[in-house]
């Protein structure tokens, strides 16, 4: 246990909280009102062929379709250069589909069902004439017409454009673009200017799959619909924030792209600054989508900037070395597939962010994620300041643990008396375990619960422009401070926790990361 930080123990006594919370919870919950939808759509996959089509979104059609969430007449047409047959595409994502799925949730006769919706057009976005081949093979406009953009960034305008040109934009259709939104500021809002032109705010959805994750809508449910929380979410009460985003993975085949990106491009500037605004907003005076967009994008208004000489400071770059993940070697980063073998890309970032406002002045937030780390695990840590006095020896601050992943889990550490003589205080937890709590066979996927967003046209958990460029602004200078002053990333061993440094951005406050 670092600085009075850890969770590690599980005091036998707890379980019986633990019991009565979970039970609690069932006998309160409420079956989850199912999406029933009424809307035909054509489900267009721009990037048919591409990794997150067939590893992301094709899975999590197949699970809506197996839900019965989908539409009986609903379709979805894959889109891509390669010159394929519909036989060809179906074969494909079956073959992608089912190392995807759980064993127990695909079966041939769904998967038929399913692949009657599914169907392949080969076209090159970059040829306006493409598109009026495929205005033709559309045969109908009266239905709602859903063109998801899962290709490079740099592709975006030109759809946008051509769709325009060929009379595909009309008012039923929308459009889903993926995370990173340009490369920069002025690359975002050149997209987001493109796409304004063609499609109006409304209708565009900027997705960020964590906040499709259930655990993240819950940090949302924890804070504002139990009174408990508010009056000790601020700066008098909270010590600092930890936001961990740790993968095992490495950049597998994306090398091409994540080599242009890096950790801050591809995760920070959205999943993590999302996470932040979640954790740090006001309370929306609705739950709809305005007022929620408007309330996150105060927070990234009000982050400190951080440019300059700062970034030596307050921001750690990392790189991975050789090593192993679960006992496997692994090679160094620059030698992946499609990287640069003299790549100063950072596959970790950790930093120190701060937000100027009421709340939150002088409470720092710690964000962190990387690429090849020991574990996979995404948590959010609020950590609690010590009690004012202490009336016993020994005893921990409280602390929150909103854990994404690998488990759904929300789990409060409280101090209590161990059994026995005296008074020896020991930590214990509140645990909400989610997927047992509320029994549900299977979690959602969180690219299933936004997809079925998108159809039913709700852009409540999507990132405005606003934000959008609100992060990049903030983002900007720092890529700039490390073009200027930063040397190359620190190495870290694959397998490892990341970077010495990123530790030490910690200890200089007398704080650890949460392990
Ligand atoms: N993969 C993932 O897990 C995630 C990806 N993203 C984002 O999604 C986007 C796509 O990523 P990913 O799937 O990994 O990329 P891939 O490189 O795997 O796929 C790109 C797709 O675009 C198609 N394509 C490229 N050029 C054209 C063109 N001129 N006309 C028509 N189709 C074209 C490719 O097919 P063909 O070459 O046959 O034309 C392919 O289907 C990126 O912006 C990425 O950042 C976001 C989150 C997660
Ligand atoms: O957007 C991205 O997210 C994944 C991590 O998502 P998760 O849901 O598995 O936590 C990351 O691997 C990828 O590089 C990035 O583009």
């Amino acid at each position: 246990m670092r600085h009075g930080l850890g969770y590690d123990r599980h005091l036998p006594g707890c379980s019986a909280l633990v019991v009565i919370l979970h039970k609690c919870a069932r006998r309160s919950a409420k079956p989850c009102p199912e999406s029933v939808l009424t809307v035909p759509c054509d489900m267009l996959v721009f990037g048919g062929t591409g990794d997150l089509a067939l590893h992301k979104l094709l899975p999590a059609l197949y699970h809506l379709h197996r839900d019965g969430r989908l539409a009986a007449q609903t379709r979805i047409l894959a889109l891509a250069r390669q010159p394929l047959s519909r036989a060809d595409y179906q074969s494909l994502a079956e073959r992608r589909c089912r190392a995807q799925v759980a064993r127990a949730d695909f079966d041939t006769a769904t998967w038929q069902s399913f692949a009657e919706r599914l169907d392949y057009f080969a076209m090159d976005v970059s040829q306006s004439a493409d598109f009026g081949r495929l205005a033709k093979r559309l045969d109908s406009h009266e239905r709602v017409q859903v063109y998801y953009l899962a290709t490079a960034p740099d592709l975006f305008e030109d759809i946008a454009a051509h769709l325009a040109t060929a009379g595909l934009a009309g008012p039923l259709s929308r459009i889903v673009l993926e995370k990173p939104i340009g490369h920069s500021l002025d690359s975002a809002k050149a997209i987001n200017a493109a796409i304004g032109a063609v499609f109006d705010e409304s209708r565009v959805f900027r997705i960020d799959h964590y906040l499709g994750k259930e655990t993240v809508q819950n940090l949302m449910a924890l804070r504002f619909a139990n009174a408990l929380f508010e009056p000790i979410w601020r700066a008098g009460h909270i010590d600092h924030v930890q936001i961990s985003v740790c993968e095992t993975l490495g950049v597998e085949n994306r090398g091409a792209y994540y080599d242009r990106s890096g950790a801050m491009r591809d995760m920070l500037q959205n999943h993590l600054l999302q996470l932040l605004c979640l954790v740090a907003m006001e309370a929306p005076v609705r739950f709809d989508a305005e007022a929620v967009r408007d309330e996150k994008l105060k927070v990234l208004q009000a982050l400190k900037p951080i440019h300059g000489l700062d970034v030596q400071d307050t921001t750690v770059r990392g790189q991975y070395v050789a090593g192993k993940i679960g006992g496997q070697e692994v090679p160094a980063y620059y030698f992946e597939k499609n990287v640069d073998n003299d790549s100063d890309t950072e596959t970790f970032v950790a930093l120190h962010a701060e937000i100027d406002n009421w709340r939150w002045a002088g409470v720092p937030f710690y964000l962190r994620t990387g690429k090849r780390l020991a574990k996979k695990s995404s948590e959010i840590v609020i950590q609690f300041k010590p009690v004012p006095h202490r009336l016993f020896n020994g005893g921990e601050a409280n602390c929150l643990l909103i854990r994404l992943q690998p488990e759904e889990r929300i789990s409060l550490q409280l101090m209590a008396k161990a059994p026995g003589k005296g008074m020896r205080l020991e930590p214990v937890e509140l645990d909400l375990n989610l997927a047992q709590a509320f029994q549900q066979k299977r979690r959602w996927d969180a690219y299933e619960r936004l997809l079925l967003d998108v159809i039913e046209g709700d852009s409540t958990l999507f990132m405005r422009r606003d934000e959008v460029e609100a992060a990049w602004s903030w983002i900007d200078p720092i890529l700039r401070g490390w073009h200027e002053y930063y040397q190359s990333p620190r190495p870290y061993p694959a397998g490892s926790s990341g970077p010495e440094q990123a530790h030490g951005l910690l200890e200089r406050h007398g704080r650890a990361w949460h392990e």
